[in-house]
């Protein structure tokens, strides 16, 4: 898959079959528009294009919601629509200016003079241009005129797409992991920087890498503790294999805390990590955040915790 961030860098594609979407998640709903996508190029020898916004539109338009979390950063969702067979990604930059222009110059000198598509392939419901003015029956008056297919993407497709995302942001926020997952069809995950935390952790006998998100979008697993595995991305972005490891988000009111952290113990691994990154991938709520009578029945919990981890990930 061929990744452009600027329409301006874009070669002229071969009878271009064209969605447009945010596909937040790249889910599994999401999988049948982009089969919907491939089953219409192959059938008429075209590439297949899809043109996604960065940033959300939802975060760029004034009456938006400026502090919506998405399940997928833009280079998450890179990585996963890679994987799906996609000839090429157009990250299209959501400007003011891209945002206000009239939904008949987003067709003709967006849509049409810069991807000269065969195949518009859209929802019933997809907004375009100024105040979300164009839809689906002005692109209908464009496409015979421009001489364009427009093909529609069957509504209870859309529908359940949008109701899997809400649900996904929902399970992922209330510790449902099994339902995200499934939903998802991978495994939520998500990458923080390994920063310094009160050094207690190795007195206690659970070294844990406490992690920093470094993009505020990103949806988090709510507060609990987690079975997880994750990748140790070091700065010369070799990643290691999957390990089995524990995680704990929340206040840890045990030791009086009060600010949010989220923290990993890798079991059987013994390595320096400040700085890198690491991806965690979400497999199971083990247990809410518990406030414990001292340190030696957080212990004892935790030994209890890694039995459990070891259990749901298998040994
Ligand atoms: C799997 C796991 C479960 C935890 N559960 C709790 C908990 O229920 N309550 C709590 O107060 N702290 C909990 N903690 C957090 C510990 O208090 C924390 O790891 C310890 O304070 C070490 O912190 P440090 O890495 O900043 O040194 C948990 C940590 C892990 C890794
Ligand atoms: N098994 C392990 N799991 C997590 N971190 C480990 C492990 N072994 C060593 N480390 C290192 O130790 C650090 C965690 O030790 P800890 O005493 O909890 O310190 P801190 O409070 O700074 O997190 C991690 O950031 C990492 O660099």
């Amino acid at each position: 898959m061929k990744v452009y961030f600027s329409t301006d860098t874009i070669p002229a594609f071969q009878k271009a079959v064209v969605t447009i979407g945010t596909f937040d998640g790249v889910h599994t709903g999401h999988k049948s528009i982009l089969a919907q996508l491939k089953q219409e190029a192959a059938r008429i020898g075209g590439e297949t294009v899809i043109i996604t916004f960065h940033p959300h539109p939802r975060k760029v338009i004034v009456s938006g919601q400026p502090g919506i979390q998405l399940i997928n950063t833009i280079d998450e969702k890179i990585e996963l629509l890679h994987k799906n067979g996609i000839d090429h990604l157009v990250v299209v930059p959501f400007t003011d200016e891209f945002a206000s222009q009239s939904p008949e110059a987003y067709i003709e000198q967006f849509l049409v003079e810069k991807f000269h598509p065969h195949t518009v392939i859209i929802g019933y419901d997809h907004r375009f241009g100024k105040n979300r003015q164009g839809d689906y029956k002005l692109l209908e008056d464009y496409s015979a005129r421009l001489g364009f297919n427009l093909m529609e993407i069957p509504a209870h497709v859309i529908n359940d797409n949008t109701v899997s995302s809400t649900r996904i942001r929902e399970a992922v926020l209330m510790g449902n992991t099994d339902a995200a997952n499934t939903l998802l069809g991978y495994d939520f995950f998500f990458e923080g920087t390994v920063v310094d935390g009160n050094k207690l952790g190795r007195t206690l006998g659970y070294p844990t890498a406490n992690l920093r998100i470094e993009n505020e979008e990103k949806l988090i697993p709510g507060n609990g503790i987690y079975a997880v595995e994750v990748e140790v991305r070091n700065k010369k972005n070799e990643i290691s294999t999957r390990l089995k490891g524990m995680m704990s988000i929340g206040i840890r009111p045990t030791i009086g805390g009060t600010d949010r952290v989220i923290e990993v113990n890798i079991f059987d691994f013994n390595a320096d990590i400040y700085g890198t990154t690491l991806r965690v991938y979400v497999k199971k709520y083990l247990r809410p955040e518990v406030k414990f009578n001292g340190l030696e029945a957080l212990v004892e919990q935790l030994a209890k915790d890694k039995e459990d981890t070891l259990k749901v990930l298998g040994e």
